[in-house]
């Protein structure tokens, strides 16, 4: 299902955390809200959910207006027929995982072969086995399953994740991660996640739209994001920046330690070095209060000059005028 905003603005008070914002989630992508704490991302995600109001403008589900402030159309959450995953994944403690996964089904009264949607759901989140346990009993990658199983049972035309993967410990959370985009795309749904972890972004999304203060920064794919930042809070925001100047960057892979024909060298002291187990992350200082950050394959010493040189190809200049 394509999901597309118009104009949609919102205030809380005096304060407007969502600027006008105009996006389109295409049908089967996977999209993410992208951004720090308190730029709007879960508010543009309860707008979608009909838990927000906005202020203005409309939002549509394929050919479906599901809220216009004008036309004065506002279809309430459980008409929408989304599925939700929250961050605590708001398991009901005192329920089975069955009765969990079955909760969402019997609230809109649709009991007939209740018991083969369950079961088909758990199967294919790989809970088949422990649909008699309650959520105490159920790691964390397990009670995520079991959200995501709930949220599926209902045959959304879409699932909303709001920092899904934020309670689990970071082996798991990179574990989940693949796992989710996996599910997602097997069963074909259109998917909007929000979350303020850029690999996360990176790795799951056909799509990102990355946020600052309720203004949608740039929405692209993450090669396109990475590569060509729009604005320069984009570039800081999303991989590591080397800046030149006020709007020229390159990210660390375009430097070098080696001699490359045709190269810009620099001869620059060693700031600080941290082992990553690939190789160190050595951080170069080029400017008074410029580091540059070096991936390099031995270990330099903190005070040693190095010399580096940086491939034009792959020097980024920023136009975007919404920078910091
Ligand atoms: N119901 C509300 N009443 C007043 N202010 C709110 C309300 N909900 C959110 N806000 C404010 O709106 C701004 C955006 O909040 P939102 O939760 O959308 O941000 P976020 O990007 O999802 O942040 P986080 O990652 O911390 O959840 C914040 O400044 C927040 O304090």
């Amino acid at each position: 299902m394509e999901i597309r905003l118009t104009n949609i603005t919102k205030s809380f008070g005096s304060k407007q955390v969502i600027a006008p914002t105009t996006l389109t989630v295409e049908s089967g992508s996977f999209t993410t809200l992208l951004g720090s704490s308190g730029c709007g991302k879960t508010t543009l995600l309860r707008m979608i959910a009909g838990l927000e109001t906005p202020d203005t403008g409309e939002i549509w589900f394929d050919d479906r207006c599901i809220f216009s402030k004008e036309k004065k159309i506002d279809t309430p959450p459980e008409k929408r027929g989304l599925g939700f995953v929250f961050q605590d994944f708001a398991l009901w403690p005192h329920m089975t995982v069955f009765e969990n996964v079955a909760f969402g089904l019997r609230a809109q009264n649709r009991t007939d072969g209740l018991r083969d949607k369950v079961m088909e759901a758990l199967r294919s989140v790989h809970l088949e086995e422990l649909a008699q346990r309650y959520p105490h009993q159920l790691s964390g990658g397990q009670q995520q399953r079991v959200a995501f199983a709930r949220a599926i049972v209902i045959e959304p035309s879409c699932i909303l994740f709001d920092e899904p993967l934020s309670a689990l410990d970071a082996l798991l959370r990179e574990e989940m991660r693949h796992e989710l985009k996996e599910l997602v795309s097997r069963l074909g749904f259109t998917a909007v996640f929000v979350t303020h972890d850029q690999t996360e972004a990176m790795s799951m999304s056909d799509k990102i739209a990355v946020l600052d203060g309720g203004v949608v920064q740039q929405y692209d794919t993450p090669e396109e994001i990475y590569h060509h930042p729009a604005t320069r809070f984009v570039a800081h925001f999303v991989g590591k920046s080397n800046w030149l100047d006020a709007t020229r960057l390159f990210r660390p892979e375009a430097m070098t330690v080696d001699p490359a024909p045709g190269c810009t060298e620099y001869k620059l002291p060693v700031q600080s070095v941290q082992y990553l187990g690939d190789c160190y992350e050595v951080q170069l200082t080029y400017q008074p209060d410029v580091t540059w950050m070096l991936h390099c394959g031995r270990k330099a010493a903190v005070g040693e000059t190095l010399s580096v040189y940086i491939d034009p190809k792959q020097i980024i200049t920023v136009e975007g005028v919404n920078g910091k």
